[in-house]
């Protein structure tokens, strides 16, 4: 029997980790790419990735690649899993390395740098309609995943077919990937939670309290739902994993580095030392500011997304955002 043609995940920091160790676990042929010769070296002697998820053991069948083109030469499917800022670049290196039939899928969350363009634009403009292309999010923290704990993540495509069959590779006892259509509620989600996690993160840094924890969340989603009405999203997409589901993960839970980032904003550590006790991508960096580029590129009001752009500029603090914020007009809930 013919071997089975691999999967190349590119990125190897925590996401494509675990992205890569989950298809491993699957049985599907799996090659990891990542830029740090030393590093992907380490792990394929280690079967670890030291710095990303050090103490989690990945499945021995997974592969090692610090050489872009050999990784991809042969891969039916590549993953991206770079941070957004990077995405572009990666994929316009890629494009004139993919198999004439690869399909190209990306996990990465957030808009290209400067533009406020979606992912799916960027991808659409590399490729045009020469390969499938697909998103995968949802609410998934890497170190879950790889810990095998339940996932349910959502692959959007244009071409349903696509996402049917890469969700395929992906789905597992512990890992439910469904499937939509809706690259634009998909993407808009995925990045919108990063921005909002963080006033949720700042408001229990300060020691706001649980009532305000749910009201941002809720008013959050409300800013995501109208940011898609004036895009063109499905709202289901939002009300789904790609949007309801990852804002209250990325919102609640303190595996979340926007979350983390929040909160020691709220305790009044300063942000660039925060960001380097993180250590690790903190996608709402760049996401705010391109958030806030397309709200006002369409005349949509966003008040806590616009608060975050503010603080993550050191142009108010955290207590001035919170008096800002609730210093609000009065208004119906629903416009
Ligand atoms: N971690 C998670 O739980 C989840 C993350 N995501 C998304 O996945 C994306 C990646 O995040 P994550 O893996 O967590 O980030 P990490 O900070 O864990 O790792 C980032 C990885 O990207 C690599 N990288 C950075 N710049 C480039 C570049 N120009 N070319 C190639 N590789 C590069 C880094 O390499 P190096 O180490 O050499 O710097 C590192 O391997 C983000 O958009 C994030 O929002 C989505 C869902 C879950
Ligand atoms: O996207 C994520 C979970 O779905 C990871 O969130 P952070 O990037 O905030 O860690």
């Amino acid at each position: 029997m013919a071997a089975q043609r691999p999967i190349a995940v590119l990125g190897a920091g925590s996401w494509g980790t675990a992205l890569a160790a989950l298809l491993a676990r699957n049985g599907v042929a799996t090659r990891l790419w990542g830029r740090d010769t030393a590093q992907m070296a380490a792990m394929a002697a280690s079967g670890r990735n030291a710095r990303y998820l050090p103490d989690l053991d990945l499945p021995a069948s997974l592969t090692y690649s610090d050489d872009l083109a050999a990784a991809v030469a042969d891969a039916r499917i590549v993953l991206v899993v770079t941070p957004s800022h990077a995405f572009g670049d990666l994929l316009a290196r890629i494009a004139p390395m993919l198999p004439a039939d690869a399909g190209v899928v990306w996990a990465s969350k957030g808009f290209e740098p400067g533009t406020g363009r979606f992912l799916h634009e960027v991808a659409a403009e590399l490729l045009g309609d020469r390969h499938a292309q697909a998103v995968l999010t949802g609410p998934s923290f890497a170190r879950e995943v790889v810990q095998g704990l339940p996932t349910a993540v959502t692959i959007h495509s244009p071409d349903a077919a696509f996402a049917t069959a890469v969700a395929r590779d992906f789905h597992s006892p512990t890992f439910r990937a469904y499937t939509g259509t809706d690259m634009l509620g998909a993407g808009l989600g995925g990045a919108m939670k990063n921005v909002l996690a963080v006033a949720v993160g700042v408001s229990d840094g300060m020691g706001m309290g649980l009532n305000a924890r749910a009201g941002l969340i809720t008013r959050g989603l409300a800013e995501v739902l109208r940011l898609n009405r004036a895009l063109g999203g499905q709202p289901e997409t939002i009300m789904g994993l790609a949007g309801l589901g990852d804002l209250v993960l990325t919102c609640t839970g303190d595996l979340s580095r926007n979350r983390r980032l929040g909160l020691a904003l709220g305790h009044g550590v300063p942000l660039d030392e925060a960001v380097r006790e993180i250590g690790q991508v903190v996608e709402s960096l760049q996401t705010a500011e391109e958030v806030m580029r397309l709200a006002r590129r369409h005349d949509v009001e966003l008040p806590i997304s616009a608060l975050v752009e503010k603080a993550l500029r050191g142009e108010i603090t955290p207590t001035e955002g919170v008096r800002l914020l609730l210093s609000r007009e009065q208004k119906p809930e629903f416009r």
